[in-house]
């Protein structure tokens, strides 16, 4: 795995650029702990960042049940009755959310540039809607977007970024394709898609369980496009 520094060597050759959303391009995350560490305490459990590493970047439904589960609330709450629970506050939560740190810098470079770029987001359509609130302008550079609700099987399968791929026209090799996640069940989506795959990391999250992608970055801030075979950004930092 690479480290990012201005000294590391070419790392690969893509044309494609796939990007996760929640917890990579907007600060979503939090959000949802919040609201799961509500619901949780109210069943006298604790939400931990080691469950919510296992539910993030997974479609709603998938990580319902992985908190239904872990926590052991079968018969006191149905994976469909927490996403109810929870979706009051999320609906207001969601139309304030923040752009990550070099998230904006990275897409207006991209497209400046010509490069295709591609959203595969677990969240559904609705949802995504909300997010995206206050950032129709940045999100209306991409190509296509591909959410949730459009693919049976969710992250960790690889449907997602497969289908994000097919949808450009001609549809390039997965192997031209560099995906940008932030959530273990993303990175495992991404290999298994044949794509190369860059991980931004929540700082809580587990670096054990930062092992499988090809690039870990603290931040899209140190991203560097050349290392990829893309344009690198201008000297002046702009
Ligand atoms: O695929 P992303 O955009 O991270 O969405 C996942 C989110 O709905 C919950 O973690
Ligand atoms: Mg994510």
């Amino acid at each position: 795995m690479g480290s990012g520094s201005s000294a590391e060597p070419t790392l690969g050759k893509v044309t494609h650029v796939v990007f996760d959303m929640d917890g990579l391009l907007l600060d979503t995350e939090g959000f949802y702990t919040v609201v799961q560490q509500r619901l949780a305490s109210r069943f006298g459990k604790e939400f931990t960042w080691e469950l919510k590493a296992k539910m993030m970047g997974k479609k709603a439904i998938e990580a319902a049940r992985t908190l239904v589960d872990e926590l052991d609330l079968h018969g006191k709450i149905t994976p469909e009755e927490f996403l109810t629970e929870r979706e009051e506050a999320l609906d207001e939560m969601f139309p304030t959310a923040q752009l990550l740190p070099g998230a904006e810098r990275l897409l207006r470079h991209l497209h400046a540039h010509g490069i295709p770029v591609c959203l595969a987001t677990s969240s559904h359509l609705r949802h995504y809607s909300l997010k995206t609130t206050l950032h129709g302008d940045l999100f209306a550079l991409f190509n296509h977007r591909v959410t949730g609700d459009q693919v049976s099987n969710g992250k960790p399968a690889p449907d997602i970024f497969l289908q994000a791929a097919s949808l450009w026209q001609p549809a390039p090799d997965p192997a031209s394709c560099l995906v940008f996640e932030d959530a273990p069940s993303g990175v495992q989506a991404a290999k298994a898609a044949g794509m190369s795959c860059i991980m931004v990391p929540d700082p809580n999250l587990d670096r054990k369980l930062c092992g499988g992608a090809d690039l870990l970055l603290d931040s899209l801030e140190q991203f560097r496009p050349e290392q990829w075979g893309l344009p690198p950004f201008p000297a002046d930092g702009s």
